[in-house]
């Protein structure tokens, strides 16, 4: 239980001290009107039975103003209970929300990438929910339904012990039920809620893939698996329903069963005089009242334990080790590969590589398609760290950089750019927070971004749609050179557009391209081998390894790889060496 404690409150179970305790509070206070019931019947009962001359109406003003207390003590720790209770799962969600976020981007980067896009989403919005569900309504009647049945269990086990162990015989039996079911319980529960995960992973995809969908007409497979995963969810509802229900409804039922033992034992002692009428009454009375919260607490409990199931994927989410580092990067900007091998999985996809980008220079990483250049890029920005060797930044390691700060140090213009759903002017913003409005329009127009933005309805305050599909992707990636420029960071890496763009755009995103790497640091991946001929050192990779490197002209001369690859390219697109020489790099 205790750890179900810890799942619901996002890993904080101290949390939820104070609102039990209160709730704690609130049920004793319930059980004492019972006593002055009691007394007050018991002593009517002798008036009418003859047993009294009188009856003490002032004792009976005493034992109702005892009630009438004790509703007010209710009342009060009932409103302190459901205050705190609220209090305290929201708050923790809240924080819990806010902790989750921040540790997740903490997390290597491999790890998230290997969760399918919905999953985290889903544990941020619905997981919490659910935990919240837990804290604020389930757990207040699981409280109530094991108090009330202990406190009236001890208070009769003191009064009549045969009563009471009458009252709750059947009460063994419901608990082997339950410890029973409890495994089947959790496979069921487990298998729901990866059917829910993954329907709405599916509905996701079906929504953002759209544009796919239309353009590769998978319409009818994209929709099938959608549907296949809406029904396999319905499936696993109506198993989780129909194949638990009926276990705990036999549970109840031997639970209740105490109701018609206590009557029938009550009536024996009554006739062999052991115990008086008015104390029948009382038995009566509070069996009526235990089996109530009971019977909902053993109902409860499996939505209890489906949504503790919601809370653990929050608490092991949190436990995954974020990446280490803390140390400042250094000054110095040189980057070296040292022996560094590395693989997403089993696979190697990087071989024992060795190289070296120095500061203030231009390097080109060039290949075939799946050579790993890009993994290249993703280790210096410390998206993941390398299984064997070392890559150095400024001659330290970077595993031991705060991997914040080492990203503070870089700008990146990739080739899948995303804009986020709000107006260009912020979009460009992301690259430094505090850049002021004339920063900002600096920086697009060295980017050649400015006119375009200008033509749009509301210029820099016009919205960018989901992902920045209002754009195109030339202007896109523009609007990521300009986020490049203004966070001014002394490394850049650079993944060449290898999607055709029109000449004016080409021109457009040459132009912007050559004046973000003046004076940086400078690792681009070149996809089109006429960008990369003024670079001070060029890097041929193939199969993960470095196959060739040096100038344009030496690798030409060595007639290996790179001198295929350019022959290759020079031919098919009919490209001159001379006017080569113009490129932009
Ligand atoms: N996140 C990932 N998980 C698993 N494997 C991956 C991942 N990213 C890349 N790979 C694999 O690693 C290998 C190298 O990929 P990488 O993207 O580094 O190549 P690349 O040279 O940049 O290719 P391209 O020029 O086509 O972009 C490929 O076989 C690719 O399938």
């Amino acid at each position: 239980m205790m750890e179900r404690m810890r799942y619901i409150t996002a890993g904080n179970p101290m949390r939820m001290a104070k609102p039990i305790l209160w709730a704690v509070l609130a049920n004793m206070a319930n059980m004492l009107p019972f006593g002055f019931m009691t007394v007050a019947v018991s002593v009517i009962y002798a008036y009418f039975a003859g047993e009294r001359t009188i009856l003490p109406m002032q004792f009976l003003w005493l034992a109702w103003g005892g009630m009438v207390v004790c509703l007010v003590l209710v009342f009060a720790a009932e409103a302190r209970s459901y205050r705190a209770t609220f209090r305290s799962a929201y708050e923790s969600s809240a924080e819990g929300r806010t902790h989750l976020a921040e540790h997740i981007r903490k997390l290597p980067l491999g790890f998230l990438l290997r969760k399918d896009a919905g999953e985290l989403g889903h544990t941020m919005m619905n997981d919490f929910t659910q935990t919240e569900n837990a804290a604020t309504h389930i757990l207040p009647q699981l409280v109530s339904g094991v108090i009330i049945p202990v406190l009236a269990f001890s208070g009769l086990l003191f009064i009549d012990w045969r009563m009471a162990a009458a009252m709750l015989a059947g009460f063994p039996v419901s608990l082997l039920i339950l410890w029973g079911v409890s495994r089947l319980e959790r496979k069921l529960g487990q298998s729901h809620s990866e059917a829910r995960i993954a329907q709405s992973n599916r509905l996701q995809e079906y929504l953002l893939g759209m544009k796919v969908i239309k353009a590769c007409n998978l319409g009818g497979e994209n929709f099938q698996r959608l549907e296949r995963a809406f029904y396999h969810y319905m499936k696993e509802s109506i198993k989780l329903e129909g194949a638990l229900g009926p276990f705990f409804l036999v549970a109840i039922a031997f639970m209740e069963a105490g109701l018609s033992l206590i009557t029938m034992t009550g009536v024996y002692l009554i006739l062999g005089g052991q115990i008086s009428i008015p104390l029948f009454a009382l038995f009566l009375l509070v069996g009526t009242r235990i089996f109530d919260p009971l019977s909902v607490a053993i109902m409860r409990l499996p939505a209890f334990k489906y949504d503790a199931m919601a809370g653990e994927r929050i608490v092991k989410l949190l436990e995954q080790p974020a990446m280490t580092g803390t140390s400042e990067p250094p000054n110095n900007h040189d980057i070296r590969f040292e022996q560094v091998t590395f693989g997403y999985d089993e696979s190697i996809v990087l071989n024992e590589i060795s190289a070296e980008m120095r500061e203030g220079t231009l390097t080109a990483i060039v290949g075939p398609s799946g050579s790993g250049k890009s993994t290249m890029l993703r280790l210096i920005a410390r998206f993941y760290d390398p299984q064997q060797g070392k890559v150095l930044f400024g001659g330290q390691d970077v595993r031991g950089m705060d991997p914040e700060k080492l990203l503070k140090q870089m700008s990146m213009v990739f080739q899948d750019v995303y804009l986020f759903q709000d107006t260009i002017r912020n979009n460009i913003r992301y690259g430094r927070e505090d850049a002021s409005q004339e920063e900002i329009e600096t920086a697009a127009k060295e980017a050649c971004c400015h006119d375009f933005i200008m033509k749009l309805p509301q210029g820099y305050d016009t919205m960018v749609g989901e992902g920045g599909s209002t754009l195109s992707g030339g202007e896109k990636q523009r609007i990521s050179i300009a986020r490049a420029i203004l966070k001014d960071a002394p490394v850049l890496l650079l993944d060449e557009a290898t999607a055709s763009l029109d000449p004016e755009n080409e021109a457009e995103m040459q132009k912007a391209i050559s004046r973000l790497i003046e004076g940086r640091t400078v690792i681009m991946i070149a996809h089109r081998l006429k960008t990369v001929v003024k670079a001070d050192h060029i890097l041929v990779l193939d199969k993960g390894t470095v196959v060739e490197q040096g100038r344009h002209e030496e690798l030409i001369r060595n007639g290996g790889l790179y001198a295929r690859l350019w022959d290759l390219q020079t031919k098919t697109s009919g490209w001159k060496l001379a006017g080569e020489r113009e490129a932009v790099v």
